[in-house]
């Protein structure tokens, strides 16, 4: 993969990270943790747009791509749906209870990609993370029983290992807070083949452990500050709402 390279040259180094007063302990925070870091590259300013399934943040990022100076990445979905002519996205949904470590192993490893490849623009703005593949995604599967303990036990594995040993620089979190009947019209609306039997109890769940996760913040460790945009509104509301908070997003992420 294309950051593999990027590790291969990577030096063992102190990570020393900004941390906001006050704020909850983040999973990136270990105290002197020695991390694996890109390196001969500057770092720039890293902001992950969160938010439940269809609740808009392909939207909101092509709104900002617009923007010459912010790098644009979107989820790696087209990965998800075709692995050497395999779709593990599609098999999760028949099968959960099979599938479920398959995909989540292949999104663990292409979000990983996507945080250590090289930073082509000043800014870098990302859908979703490692974090939420882990702490909504996983944790939903094997909350709702469809995943076995072994199987969660080994992904949960290689998380903390990758966290503890790989520097993946977070400086904001914007989460575009939805209500799960909004999700539920978009999704339908959106009409992806594999996503047709997504019911509304699925979006119920994400909805909560997101809303555990980055609102009342009792869930999992933070690896940024957080940012929530209301984003139950129609699209020409949302993107007043983007112009509103551009400042906030970049002067957050320290540029
Ligand atoms: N504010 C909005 N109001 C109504 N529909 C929206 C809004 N934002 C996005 N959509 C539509 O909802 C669907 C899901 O949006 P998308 O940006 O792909 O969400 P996500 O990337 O979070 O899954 C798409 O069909 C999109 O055109
Ligand atoms: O870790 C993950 C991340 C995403 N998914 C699923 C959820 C959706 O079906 C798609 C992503 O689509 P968005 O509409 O952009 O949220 O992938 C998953 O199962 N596991």
């Amino acid at each position: 993969m294309s950051s593999a390279a990027a590790l291969i040259g990577a030096l063992w180094r102190t990570s020393c990270r900004r941390r906001l007063h006050g704020a909850p302990r983040r999973s990136s925070d270990a105290p002197a943790q020695r991390k694996l870091v890109r390196s001969g590259e500057e770092r720039k300013p890293v902001i992950c747009i969160e938010g439940n399934i269809a609740s808009g943040k392909t939207t909101c990022l092509e709104y900002f791509s617009r923007t010459s100076d912010i790098e644009v990445l979107t989820e790696p979905i087209s990965k998800w749906r075709d692995v050497r002519g395999h779709n593990p996205l599609a098999l999760m949904y028949q099968d959960p209870a099979r599938w479920g470590i398959t995909l989540q192993t292949y999104v663990q490893l292409t979000m990983l990609d996507r945080h250590l490849s090289a930073v082509a623009a000043p800014v870098r703005m990302m859908e979703r993370s490692l974090y939420s593949a882990k702490y909504i995604f996983v944790e939903n599967l094997y909350r709702s029983g469809k995943m076995p303990e072994v199987d969660f036990a080994v992904l949960s594995e290689w998380f903390e290992w990758i966290t503890h040993n790989i520097s993946i620089p977070v400086d904001l979190i914007v989460y575009l807070q939805t209500t799960p009947q909004t999700c539920y019209e978009r999704l339908k609306q959106r009409c992806r083949e594999e996503e047709k039997v997504i019911p509304m109890e699925y979006l119920e769940a994400t909805h909560n452990l997101y809303e555990d996760w980055l609102i009342k913040q009792t869930a999992f460790p933070l690896p940024a500050p957080v940012l929530v945009i209301p984003a139950d509104h129609d699209q020409q509301k949302m993107l007043q709402h983007y112009e509103e908070n551009r400042e906030r997003i970049l002067a957050a992420s320290g540029t």
